[in-house]
């Protein structure tokens, strides 16, 4: 049998306590699926003074030196998140010829190709399978199964936390803060999950699909973002009347004039395949020229299907360093091309607007969007409390900045109470 192969955890929290739990289950037969045994020879912590019931005590440890320099250490799995000191130590263990497994995106998302390449110069192995999508498998697919594909388009529910909430605020009548309460109690939450509600941690995730996707590399800075803070249960229940559903959703599409990136809500029709993609699971369809379309789906975040990912990318790489081709795959960047600016981006949009309620609204309404060439497909009003009414327009496809000019405009307008809801319609 071939010797034990050493790695190293960095975390012990949601993620980090999945991937221990499941090396233990599969330790037995790890000889036969990885071709070595995988033995975890040290866990670093902030505490490592902390109870950590079901833990190897001995196994823990507070001092980064213990690992980066045992030479026995040959994979170092990043499960501590954020940019340091995660980006110091894995670009420490990549220069020290060890192998890294890492979910964390907001790394990914921003030093990605610097952390590649390094990868390379060191014939390393550098895997995130994990920092996109939890449990599915995107990224492999991405880079080997689809890699004789012309990738035009990526679209889907890449964040398990803002899904899970909608769901419940959609089926359960849920207020926003109870469920994000229950999402962070389920371990889907980043530890800020600002950055999950905020869509950052989608964007982030879109940055890497599209550099992979689009052999162009991309950052997170250069993904627009929008998040489900304003969302309301009014928009949920207008929204349910015209047969849609309400989604955080990325998009990602390789256009002749650009890449288009950018994670904001969106209404899908109950009849499309996303809508039926509910709580933390998570969807993913690519399109690629010979491929067609092809969808991923399954479950976003959490600690065992999030652990799954991470425990793959552990047994590949275990399997490289036996068959001694570690770093085979690194940075395919090979292109740069420009990332188009938001307000050249073209939607139809879902605008629900109080105002006054009486004659003549609707048709200044409707004027001030005309004559910034805003076409209305969809009206609906309804009257209600203290002389005012929902007015809600769905428009025709039209040009983000021609939408920001005329809500600019609508803003100034006495008529006009509030803008409360702008939310762009699949
Ligand atoms: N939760 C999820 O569903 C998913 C998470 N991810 C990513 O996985 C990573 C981990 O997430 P998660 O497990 O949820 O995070 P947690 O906050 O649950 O765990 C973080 C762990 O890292 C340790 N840690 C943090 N900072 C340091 C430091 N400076 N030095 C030593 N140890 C440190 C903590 O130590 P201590 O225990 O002592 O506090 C803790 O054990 C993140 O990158 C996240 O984005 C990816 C996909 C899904
Ligand atoms: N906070 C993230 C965790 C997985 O990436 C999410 O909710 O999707």
């Amino acid at each position: 049998m071939n010797k034990p192969i050493r790695i190293a955890l960095l975390g012990l929290g949601t993620v980090g306590g999945g991937v221990y739990k499941l090396l233990s289950m599969r330790a037995q037969e790890m000889p036969q699926i990885a071709g070595a045994p995988i033995e975890i020879s040290h866990i670093l912590v902030r505490n490592a003074n902390k109870e950590r019931p079901g833990v190897d005590a001995a196994l823990l440890t507070d001092n980064w030196q213990d690992i980066v320099s045992d030479p026995e250490v040959s994979i170092v799995v990043e499960l501590m998140g954020g940019m340091e000191p995660a980006h110091t130590y894995i670009s420490e263990a990549l220069a020290a010829g060890k192998n890294v497994v890492t979910a964390n995106k907001d790394l990914m998302a921003v030093h990605g190709g610097e952390l590649l390449d390094l990868a390379e110069q060191h014939h390393c192995d550098l895997q995130f399978e994990a920092a996109v999508a939890g449990a599915i498998p995107i990224i492999r697919p991405l880079k080997q199964c689809l890699a004789g594909n012309e990738i035009s388009e990526i679209m889907g529910i890449v964040n398990g936390t803002t899904n899970y909430i909608l769901t419940r605020m959609t089926q359960d009548g849920m207020e926003f803060d109870d469920a994000l309460a229950m999402a962070t109690e389920l371990g889907y939450a980043e530890a800020d999950p600002t950055a999950d509600i905020e869509g950052y941690d989608a964007g982030r995730k879109m940055a890497i699909m599209a550099s992979i996707a689009f052999h162009s590399r991309v950052t997170f800075e250069q993904v627009y973002t929008e998040g489900i803070t304003n969302i309301h249960a009014t928009d949920i229940r207008y929204a349910k009347e015209m047969g849609k559903a309400i989604k955080l959703l990325g998009v990602a599409c390789n256009t002749p004039e650009g890449i288009e990136v950018r994670v904001h809500p969106m209404l899908i029709p109950d009849s499309h395949p996303l809508a039926t993609v509910n709580d933390a699971f998570n969807a993913v369809f690519v399109h690629g020229d010979a491929l067609d379309d092809a969808m991923f789906m399954g479950r976003g975040a959490g600690e065992m299907p999030t652990a799954s990912a991470v425990t793959g990318d552990i047994i590949d790489t275990a399997r490289n360093l036996l068959m001694g081709c570690t770093g085979r795959i690194g940075c395919t960047c090979y292109k740069e091309l420009p990332v188009k600016a938001i307000d050249d981006i073209k939607s139809k949009y879902f605008i629900r607007l109080r105002v006054e309620d009486r004659p003549g609204v609707l048709a200044g309404v409707s004027g001030v969007l005309g004559n910034n060439g805003v076409s209305i497909s969809q009206v609906i009003q309804k009257a209600s409390k203290g002389g005012s009414s929902d007015l809600v327009v769905i428009t025709d496809t039209v040009r983000e900045r021609h939408i920001r000019d005329a809500l600019t405009i609508l803003r100034s307008m006495s008529m006009v109470r509030d803008i409360a809801s702008v939310i762009r319609v699949y």
